[in-house]
């Protein structure tokens, strides 16, 4: 025996950005992970004389920071990208994704294109998504396999498809799914898909098995003008007034776009402690207006970033959300200080741990939480010189410079090679899938 306290994995790093404590920089530092779980974080110097470690990983030239967390997704849909492009919302949904979806989305769809999906959001730096898209399972058995950590959507929608006849046999079924898996890397959300396609019923049902499992619910609001027009037509209420006045508006609602917000609904927004998943490449694409960031961030609301799905964004690129939502906030207010750095990398991480309730296990590199890790190689032109390496993540960087990545101590990513994916049987697998709907297609 030397003293010396055994441990699994050391990973030292140029820089660390822990996210907590709120914009630090530690310079050579060493993470300290044992059993999945993050033990220390030191000065590099001192880990040698106080740590033995099976496995020591030394990033000279890296900065190591939470694992990304997509707050939305859909990630099936990665064999629909470029399918539909240059449409806006509804006539996407119906024209295009929802005869698609009804033709060809099964079981094998969900899980080939969720892996696809978790190989692309590996590559990029993401441990941890929050998903909402049919047959569920397949979605859970992706994500494990995979090894990444999700958040399954038990999603319900007003209409049947393969997955299911109507909105009491989606709710079941997600129910069921819910009981089947107990594994660490997993958690469950509801997922009632959006106001012009959930009844009040539905919403209430869904609300009454929430608050009794205390479980957040995920759902698509004010995504946009034509969404709020179909709500007061048919209700005579905004659609956030409407999910106010049925109970919805909690700490435990995840609430994904919105975008066409009056201060009012600002306001209600914070009042009742929801949370909002900004999807700022979405919500461009699909020109379905802009989410008034700066004004909510002042407002002290818990905003996450997601991608939505690779239908309408068309990447799973959290780098690429980061950049463009700080570009967003600055040029909407007209404050050049508007969502800073610091502020754009902890919406990408801890925002969404919070919004998941996941803020005591992941989103943030501190003694006592998983070792979920990002990290990121400077060594490129691109990121010379290096100032600030906050800066740089959000304004320079991209999804190609992250090297290596980890989920509950396990590596997922090494030297940019995939640890538990085949590129080349995913690539086969998504050939199947275009040939079937590029055949079925009218374009
Ligand atoms: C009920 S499973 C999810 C459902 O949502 C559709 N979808 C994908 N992206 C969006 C979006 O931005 N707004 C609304 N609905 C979206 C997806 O195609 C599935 O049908
Ligand atoms: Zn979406």
């Amino acid at each position: 025996m030397n003293g010396l306290q055994q441990i699994d994995t050391l990973i030292e790093a140029k820089w660390i950005i822990p996210i907590e404590p709120a914009e630090v920089v530690l310079n050579q530092h060493a993470i300290a992970i044992d059993k999945g779980i993050i033990q220390d974080i030191l000065p590099a110097s001192e880990a040698s004389l106080r740590y033995q470690a099976k496995q020591t990983i030394t990033l000279n030239d890296h900065a190591l920071i939470p694992g990304l967390i997509n707050l939305h997704t859909h990630a099936a849909m990665t064999l629909m990208r470029g399918f539909a492009d240059d449409i806006p919302l509804m006539a996407w949904l119906n024209q295009r994704i929802w005869p698609t979806e009804n033709q060809h989305v099964n079981a094998q769809f969900v899980l080939d294109g969720t892996q696809l999906a978790c190989a692309e959001m590996i590559k990029g730096g993401v441990t941890c998504f929050n998903d909402m898209y049919f047959f569920p399972k397949s979605c859970a058995e992706a994500a494990i396999g995979s090894g990444m950590r999700a958040a399954i959507g038990m999603v319900v929608i007003d209409f049947p498809t393969a997955y299911a006849s109507d909105a009491d046999d989606y709710l079941a079924k997600g129910l069921d799914l819910r009981d089947q898996y107990q594994h660490p890397l997993l958690s469950f959300c509801f997922a009632p898909h959006a106001p012009y396609t959930v009844s009040d019923k539905t919403f209430r049902n869904i609300l009454t098995y929430a608050e009794q499992l205390d479980t957040p619910i995920h759902t698509h609001l004010h995504e946009t003008q034509d969404e709020i027009r179909i709500s007061l037509e048919s209700t005579g209420m905004r659609p956030i007034e409407r999910l106010q006045q049925l109970g919805l508006l909690s700490p435990n609602l995840i609430a994904v776009h919105m975008t066409h917000l009056t201060d009012h609904e600002i306001k209600l927004v914070h009042q009742y402690g929801c949370s909002i998943a900004h999807c700022p490449s979405s919500n461009m694409k699909l020109a379905s207006g802009l989410a008034p960031v700066a004004p909510v961030l002042n407002q002290g609301i818990n905003v996450g970033l997601g991608t939505d799905g690779a239908a309408s964004n068309n990447r799973l690129d959290m780098f690429e959300e980061m950049r463009l939502a700080a570009l967003l906030a600055k040029a909407t207010s007209g404050r050049a200080d508007a969502l800073p750095a610091h502020q754009a990398l902890k919406m990408a991480t801890l925002n969404g741990a919070n919004a998941l309730g996941l803020g005591e296990i992941t989103g943030s590199l501190i003694r006592g939480k998983a070792a979920d890790i990002t990290a990121v190689d400077f060594t490129g032109l691109n990121l010379a010189p290096c100032y600030d390496p906050a800066s740089h993540l959000v304004y320079t960087a991209s999804r190609e410079q992250v090297s290596h990545v980890w989920v509950n101590g396990r590596m997922l990513l090494h030297e940019k090679e995939l640890m538990t994916l085949n590129p080349v049987e995913l690539q086969y697998r998504t050939a199947y899938w275009q040939e079937r709907i590029a055949a079925t297609s009218k374009n």
